[in-house]
């Protein structure tokens, strides 16, 4: 199950990766928005990173014009490592080194397919589990509590 989330500015991109999404085999929760009329991401960013914290969801993919917003909103949920990007590398590099649950993407950054790559490849790349980055991770955690 993957949390989706996004504002009126991602909307458009969030509808093509539901369909990527569920054309691929996974099953999609979509936390809104559910139009193109202006609306808030803190909300809806919140509600998919709640859900992924909550293991209700195995990840999440966020979206707003710039990915930034809702990125540091899903950042704000304690247990959440959202990583924003706007190419395959640090898709790639977010999963193997950040253990990044969620992924945030920009529609007014990235193109449809290219978005479509970066999503292929954060839902494809397992965590290195090397003892570095477990080490990291768990600095991070500390950092929050
Ligand atoms: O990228 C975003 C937040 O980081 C939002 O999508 C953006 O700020 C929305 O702006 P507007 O209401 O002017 O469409």
């Amino acid at each position: 199950m993957i949390a989706l989330a996004s504002d009126h500015g991602g909307y458009e991109l969030k509808q093509k990766v539901i369909g990527y999404l569920e054309a691929n085999g996974y099953t999609c929760h979509d936390f809104g928005c559910y139009s193109l009329e202006s609306c808030d991401y803190p909300e809806f960013g919140r509600a998919a990173a709640e859900a992924v914290a909550k293991g209700e969801c195995e990840k999440g993919i966020v979206i707003c014009t710039t990915g930034i917003g809702i990125s540091i909103v899903a950042n704000k949920v304690p247990g959440i490592r959202c990583g924003l990007c706007a190419d395959t590398y640090s898709a790639k590099m977010t999963r193997e080194h950040n253990d990044a649950n969620m992924l945030a993407m920009g529609a007014g950054i990235v193109g449809p397919n290219l978005a479509l790559s970066i999503v292929e490849t954060f839902l494809n790349t397992p965590f290195s589990g090397d003892e570095k980055h477990v080490r990291r991770i768990n600095k991070i955690e500390e950092e929050v509590k």
